[in-house]
């Protein structure tokens, strides 16, 4: 019998992980693909985006290398016996430590069925660049992601020099210099690329007490401009905003928004879906951010 592929998707938050999927997702019509969708909130944009034609569970609430660590063999049990797939894809929260998640997916019930062929990790180049400015944790953890993966994507080139580009290579190398290191831009790659087999990781113990999320749920539509301020004004520990938007000068339209790294991205939204408005950061002030979401709702 043929085991189950499991690839693991890792990466920092807005580093391109869901953009990856979607592509591997496209690259793969031959094969009968499964997800299992990670989200550190409540309100996971990322499946509303890939739709409902992919068979997808979803944990959400929590990082799978931590507190939902325990339910990933559960959902990988159920994903096999709901949908036989051929493959499977584990799309990780933006927070996540690899070496975790391949732990969680070493359980001897999984093996017998499933072997692991990779974990990708998605480097998103100019945060990467930047990742002195973030606390200690945080940097720990991008470069963790790098150090145990066996492709990295060096994603987002098209936003980077070909200097850049060149000293982020360095660096990955030196973190890791036994991973495939692929320069990216929106995460497309050659599925032949992932021909590799994933050999065992070791893993510590892990956790990232810093970082935190909170959905904000939106009653009407709201005034782009000012939005566009609010967001102006966002401190840079807010590392993640995405959901569901409208404004006011076009209220019908559902906008599909994404910022990450301080990039705002817009896109119409063809299916009615909630507004909901995921925020993920550092030490994130909770009730002064929703108090500038409800006056930008409501005055
Ligand atoms: N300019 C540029 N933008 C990109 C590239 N890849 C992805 N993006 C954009 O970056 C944003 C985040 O991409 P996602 O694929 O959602 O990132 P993610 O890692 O799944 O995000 P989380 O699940 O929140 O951690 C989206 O607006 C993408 O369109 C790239 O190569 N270049």
């Amino acid at each position: 019998m043929e085991k189950v592929q499991l690839y693991i998707i890792s990466g920092f938050l807005g580093s391109g992980k869901t953009t990856l999927l979607l592509n591997l997702l496209a690259q793969w019509q031959d094969k009968k693909v499964a997800i299992l969708m990670n989200e550190f909130g409540g309100f996971n944009v990322d499946s509303k985006i890939i739709g409902d034609n992919v068979p997808m569970n979803e944990l959400l609430n929590g990082c799978i290398c931590c507190d939902l660590k325990s339910d990933v063999e559960v959902q990988l049990h159920d994903i096999r016996h709901r949908h036989h797939p051929d493959v499977i894809i584990i799309e990780a929260t933006g927070v996540a430590h690899p070496v975790e998640i391949y732990d969680a997916c070493t359980a001897p019930s999984l093996t017998e069925w499933m072997a692991i062929k990779a974990v990708i990790t998605l480097v998103d180049g100019p945060r990467f660049l930047e990742r002195d400015q973030y606390s200690i944790t945080t940097k720990r953890l991008m470069e963790e992601q790098v150090q145990y993966a066996h492709i990295v994507l060096l994603n987002k080139c098209d936003l980077l020099t070909e200097e850049a580009v060149k000293q982020l290579k360095d660096d990955i190398s030196e973190l890791n210099n036994q991973s495939q290191i692929i320069r990216t831009q929106y995460a497309r790659i050659d599925r032949s690329i992932l021909a590799v087999d994933g050999e065992m990781l070791k893993s510590k113990n892990y956790s990232h007490p810093g970082i935190q999320s909170l959905v904000y749920t939106f009653t009407g539509p709201v005034s782009s401009r000012r939005f566009v301020d609010w967001l102006r004004e966002l401190p840079s520990s807010i590392l993640r905003v995405k959901g569901f938007i409208k404004f006011q000068e076009n209220p019908q339209q559902v906008v599909l928004f994404q910022y990450a790294y301080g990039i705002p991205q817009y896109e119409p939204e063809i299916m009615n879906m909630p507004l909901k408005l995921v925020i993920i950061g550092e030490s994130l002030n909770k009730s002064k951010i929703l108090n500038q979401l409800d006056q930008l709702q409501f005055s």
